[in-house]
């Protein structure tokens, strides 16, 4: 098995050599997918996990703008179409300096499986820019984003490609992304998810990937008889999705004690609470100032510039920041402080070390393809209610999220259970992942 797993990694990296991300997205996949293929007499002499590592297309393409100043910048876009299997691409866009086609095609890749093990109908996709949104004005924002979408907007559709939000993409954003869509084609449709309630999106929608990594971090936790009350918190980041995995634990009896951005984390001993909260929400999403101003606001609290908080002793460690932000040695200081739990908010913030450290050391590990599904997922409700033309309340679409939530949790358990009783979350979302796109790609031939 080691021979055909490292055949087929040679291959993906004669190919792709000089893409660091993605080859350790596939590598963890094949590791467990390989030996899978192999038992199903099926998925035999097909090639499938070949044909799903090279994307059905890839685009790239100058956006040009001018600042406030009147110079002008030139950056380069991109849209990653990586499977179409099972539904349209669905999947965000990023916008940070660090942007490359090989962060975007790792991130397409994950994108593929999570959307699969969402059950909802979509493939999977990815893109962005290395346009770094960090210091513009709102007018400059605007600008970018106006002059991405006159390219973007040519290969994407409701029916053919779905973009969201992610890193540097958010409601604001994703307006002006919607706006000069619309513009363009003359035509009001779910083009993209994210949107403002007012004009076709989901309530929930901005709550989701936060919810749905504690949802998830939560069905792990039953299965010990454990739950999130009284347990102490460690969260990275401090965007979208680590806003509200800390609003969901709060409001489950957890104490969050950290939060951090790329200069550092802030520890607050006495836990961060529903005001405190409000204070960062307004800082990041309004103010977009330095988690460092927390500090100097709330006494209880210090500083750490430069250092990322798995120091700091917990129960449960979410990462909800980036890729690659845990490490192996990171993983030991949480193995040796009792951390009984690690669920990804963000897409692969663990090293591959790091995974197999917690995997040694038996405790509760989930994959964001897993535990982050729930951001895409309430994307696809939010594509069923513009198909409809409704919208349901946030109860429903709430009570969906954490249902599916669930389905994600139980097909992990289906596929990933060890003989042992130990369960391997990555090997099962792996592999629930794979067979739904396997099986609708066997069905649709050779293309
Ligand atoms: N927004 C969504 O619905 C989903 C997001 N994700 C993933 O969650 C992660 C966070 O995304 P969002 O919260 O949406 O983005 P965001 O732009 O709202 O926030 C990103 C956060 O990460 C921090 N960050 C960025 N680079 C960093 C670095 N090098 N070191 C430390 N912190 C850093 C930023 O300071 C910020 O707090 C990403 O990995 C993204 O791919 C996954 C699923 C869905
Ligand atoms: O909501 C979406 O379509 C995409 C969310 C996303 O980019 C992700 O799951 O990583």
């Amino acid at each position: 098995m080691e021979e055909k797993i490292k055949a087929f990694m040679d291959e993906v990296k004669a190919r792709n050599g000089h893409e660091p991300e993605f080859i350790q997205a596939v590598q963890e996949v094949a590791e467990t997918v390989i030996p899978y293929i192999a038992e199903q007499e099926i998925y035999n002499g097909k090639n499938i996990l070949l044909r799903m590592v090279e994307p059905e297309r890839l685009i790239s393409f100058r956006v040009a703008w001018v600042d406030d100043e009147g110079e002008i910048h030139v950056n380069r876009g991109y849209r990653i179409q990586m499977n179409s299997a099972i539904g349209p691409y669905k999947g965000g866009l990023r916008f940070h300096p660090t942007v490359n086609a090989s962060i975007l095609k790792f991130l397409a890749f994950e994108q593929v499986f999570k959307n699969s093990l969402t059950t909802l109908p979509m493939g999977g996709g990815k893109g962005g820019s290395d346009f770094d949104p960090k210091g513009k004005s709102d007018d400059e924002v605007m600008r970018f984003c106006h002059a991405f979408m006159t390219e973007l907007c040519r290969h994407i559709g409701p029916n053919t490609d779905v973009p969201a939000g992610d890193i540097g993409v958010g409601s604001r954003e994703i307006g002006f992304l919607f706006g000069m869509y619309k513009k363009i084609r003359n035509e009001f449709t779910g083009v993209l998810t994210g949107k403002g309630l007012s004009w076709g999106g989901s309530k929930i929608r901005p709550e989701a990937t936060g919810y749905g990594t504690v949802y998830f971090a939560q069905n792990m936790l039953k299965t010990k008889d454990e739950d999130f009350d009284g347990k102490t918190v460690v969260i990275s980041g401090s965007g979208n999705v680590a806003q509200y995995a800390a609003e969901k634990v709060i409001q489950l009896g957890g104490k969050v004690i950290t939060l951090s951005d790329s200069g550092g984390y802030i520890i607050d001993k006495e836990g961060i609470d529903e005001e405190k909260l409000a204070f960062v929400m307004d800082l990041k999403n309004n103010r977009r100032g330095r988690i460092s101003e927390y500090a100097e606001k709330y006494k209880s609290a210090e500083y750490h510039k430069g250092k990322t908080p798995w120091e700091v002793p917990c129960d449960i460690a979410l990462p909800c920041a980036t890729q690659n932000e845990l490490d192996e040695k990171d993983a030991a200081v949480l193995l040796e402080n009792g951390c009984m739990c690690v669920a990804e908010g963000a897409n692969m913030p663990c090293t591959a070390e790091a995974v197999h450290a917690f995997h040694d050391a038996k405790i509760l590990f989930a994959p964001g393809k897993a535990s982050n599904a729930g951001g895409v997922a309430t994307s696809g409700l939010e594509m069923s209610q513009n198909s409809l033309r409704i919208s349901w309340t946030r109860e429903e679409v709430d009570e969906r999220l954490k249902d599916i939530m669930e389905d994600i949790h139980d097909s992990c358990i289906e596929y990933g259970m060890e003989e042992n009783g130990f369960c391997n979350y990555v090997k099962g979302a792996n592999i629930a992942g794979f067979v739904k796109v396997a099986d609708a790609m066997l069905a649709q031939g050779v293309i």
